[in-house]
């Protein structure tokens, strides 16, 4: 029986018959072995203003206290005198299958009665983290696996007021936005009724709108109508509003993660209490890969390119191949 194989994305439509079975369909399996024995990174920055639930969030989505608060013994209510920008890593394993997760937190961010710049030291780290990644690509040896510790997804954490966004959240992502991808969340949704929370998501929505702010997944790399159809369903959701607790209440004899309020319990995961499974689904379950992409095509393709245009100017004109091999004679 010949075996048709269909090329008609980057290769244009081709269509070559084979007259027997040659084995390219293992090369999924290949690839998924060699991905396997590497293993993944992932890292996840969260910034947002102090107590609006980054550390429990975190903790939240990968079910292990993995937060900055829950590895170090900083006292609690400290409040940092700027921006102060911390990391922590592990490796986590489900099934066989380890990630490597950095988890980076922002304490202080917009905690100042000057808030002005307050998203500089961000911009650096998020740029230092592509100059680490692109001085060991230019490298003459290169490591076999160049250590990837670019910020794949910033969770912005937005305060519920009920009003809009804020000028500092706006000014954050605006700057931000072009570097890394966004995922702007509304922090503690459970202290907003399900009208406010409607009226405020579709307001900030708007200010977003109006402000011309891209957040992830962003409509122009949408590849094809499937994405779009996927991506769209997401944007309209978006910001998502989320209540993290990493605490466990019994219902049903099941053991769930919520929060005990005055008008019963909140169950995170639970679709018709919050957007937490949304979030966790397209971070962890569906957008993982997408969001390591677009940070390498997109983001540091752009810083990389903008850095090496530079050194070329400062450098002057590159010389001919052939130039420079007489030059080095
Ligand atoms: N109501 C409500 N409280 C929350 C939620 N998430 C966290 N909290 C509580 O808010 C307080 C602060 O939570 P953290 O996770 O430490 O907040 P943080 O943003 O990491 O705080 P900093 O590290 O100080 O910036 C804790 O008492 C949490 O239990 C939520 O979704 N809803």
């Amino acid at each position: 029986m010949s075996e048709t194989l269909q090329t008609t994305t980057q290769w244009g439509k081709l269509t070559t018959t084979l007259s027997g079975y040659v084995g390219i369909d293992t090369l999924q399996e290949q690839m998924r072995k060699k991905a396997l024995k590497r293993g993944f990174e992932f890292h996840i920055m969260v910034v947002g203003g102090s107590g609006l639930g980054k550390s429990t969030l975190v903790n939240t989505l990968f079910k292990a206290q993995i937060s900055r608060r829950s590895c170090t013994n900083e006292s609690e209510g400290t409040i940092p005198k700027t921006v102060q920008i911390k990391s922590v890593s592990h490796v986590i394993e489900e099934k066989g299958v380890r990630l490597k997760l950095t988890v980076t937190d922002t304490p202080g961010f917009g905690d100042q009665i000057n808030n002005e710049n307050c998203w500089l030291p961000i911009l650096e780290f998020i740029n230092d983290q592509y100059e680490k990644y692109l001085s060991e690509e230019v490298n003459v040896s290169r490591k076999k696996h160049i250590p990837d510790t670019r910020v794949h997804v910033c969770l912005y954490f937005i305060s519920p007021t009920g009003h809009s966004c804020r000028p500092l959240d706006l000014e954050f992502m605006k700057r931000l936005d072009k570097v890394v991808n966004i995922v702007p969340i509304i922090a503690k949704a459970d202290t907003l009724t399900l009208e406010e929370r409607y009226a405020f998501k579709k307001r900030v929505r708007e200010d977003l709108e109006f402000h011309g702010i891209q957040f992830y997944p962003m409509k122009s790399l949408d590849e094809d109508e499937e994405e779009t159809a996927i991506n769209q369903a997401l944007r309209e959701k978006m910001p998502f509003a989320i209540v993290g607790s990493d605490r466990e209440y019994q219902v049903n004899g099941k053991s769930v993660l919520g929060r005990k309020t005055k008008w019963g319990l909140i169950e995170v995961e639970n679709k018709n209490h919050c957007e937490f499974a949304l979030l966790r689904d397209m971070l962890i379950r569906t957008h993982m890969q997408d969001l390591k992409d677009v940070t390498d095509s997109i983001h540091y393709e752009n810083f990389r390119r903008e850095r090496l245009e530079m050194h070329s100017e400062f450098a002057g004109p590159t010389p001919p191949y052939h130039e420079m091999g007489e030059s080095n004679l």
